[in-house]
């Protein structure tokens, strides 16, 4: 019986939290064309000769922290994610989980799909928002491996679902459990990315100016695949189902990488600007992932809390990501064709 193939793809982890497989996985990752977008001589000076030596050995360090029994927390809870959309979805069904550096490799899953006798591919990507640096690379690559076949199958793509209800169901929800009233602010934490990016990411031409904040707000044809639009519009959607006001959340970017101008605000100026102004306790969304992750549960939970607390604020909370949670494989089901 011929089944329908699903290709989960997030974005990677190393294989172990060791400096050499760390090395391997900062190489692979910020080798890609679309991380680091400069031209490629550059590229390997700049990448191989400075960023990944020296960097390896601290983010190892940092991946020694969230490691735990179950491994890598954003492989262990992607796995679970295809897992359980796969018990969801039954056996007309084949779902195969890849990471676009390391593994498992997309490579592999499509070759798994191949011997599972799938009759289509439909490859969901699990960014939210839509980044060339994220969906972009892996569709990218799933394209140029699929190429290489000779019988390509009926294949379609998942490019974005910002404003997904059912995640911004669960976002909420997951804040509910922290009683968000109780808190002096929140923020909306995105993965940043460098001001270049959203440049030539300007799909339309030249009617929508992203560094005018107003015009990221609201969502339209102009810029409806722009990363920081379909940002503001998931936050805007989970502060509506959280009675959030404007003047009580903040949208702003983390972990910039480089020198180089990234996408403002950033959330330690955020940071700064809150502790100054005498707000204690901080209820952060970070809603550009969909699984716990070094980002989560490092930079925000471990990393800004210490950073909030040195400003003279109290805390610094979290909102759990979707992880293992059942609405999220509904949500994920509802994608599926
Ligand atoms: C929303 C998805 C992501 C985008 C877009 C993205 C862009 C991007 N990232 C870097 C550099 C690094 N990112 C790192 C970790 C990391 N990034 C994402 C997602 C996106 N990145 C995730 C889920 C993770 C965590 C993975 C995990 O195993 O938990 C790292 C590694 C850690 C570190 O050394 O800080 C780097 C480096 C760039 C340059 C970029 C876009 C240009
Ligand atoms: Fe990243
Ligand atoms: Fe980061």
């Amino acid at each position: 019986m011929s089944k329908k193939g699903i290709l989960l793809v997030n974005l990677g982890t190393p294989d172990s939290p060791e400096t050499a497989d760390v090395k391997k996985y900062l190489d692979q990752f910020l080798m890609d064309e679309r991380v680091i977008d400069i031209p490629k001589l550059n590229r390997i000076l700049l990448i191989k000769g400075i960023i990944v030596p020296f960097r390896s050995p601290k983010t190892a360090k940092l991946y020694k922290e969230i490691w735990n029994e179950n491994g890598s927390p954003l492989l262990y809870y992607s796995r679970l994610q295809a897992k359980m959309l796969q018990e969801r979805l039954g056996d007309d069904y084949h779902v195969e989980l890849a990471m676009r550096y390391q593994n498992p490799s997309i490579e592999s899953a499509l070759a798994n799909l191949k011997a599972g006798r799938v009759d289509s591919i439909q490859v969901i990507p699990l960014f939210p928002q839509y980044a060339s640096a994220s969906t972009g690379s892996v569709l990218q690559l799933v394209m140029k491996l699929v190429s290489k076949w000779h019988t390509i199958p009926p294949i379609s793509f998942v490019n974005s679902f910002h404003d997904n209800e059912l995640m911004i169901k669960i976002f909420a929800e997951n804040a509910r459990k922290h009683n968000p009233e109780s808190y002096d602010h929140v923020l909306f934490s995105f993965h940043g990315l460098p001001e270049r990016q959203i440049d030539k990411g300007d799909y339309f031409g030249k009617n929508y100016n992203f560094r005018d904040i107003s015009q990221r707000e609201v969502l339209n044809d102009d810029n409806k695949f722009c990363y920081l639009a379909q940002s503001y519009d998931t936050a805007r959607l989970i502060a509506k189902e959280l009675n959030l006001s404007k003047e009580n959340y903040t949208v702003c970017f983390q972990s910039r990488l480089g020198k180089e101008p990234w996408v403002q605000p950033y959330t330690t100026d955020v940071l700064k600007k809150l502790a100054a102004e005498g707000k204690k306790r901080l209820l952060v969304f970070s809603p550009a992932f969909v699984a716990d992750c070094l980002e989560t549960l490092y930079e925000i939970t471990v990393e800004y809390h210490e950073e909030f607390r040195a400003l003279g604020g109290e805390h610094v909370q979290l909102v759990e990501s979707l992880n293992d949670s059942p609405v999220f494989i509904e949500a994920l089901a509802g994608m599926v064709k």
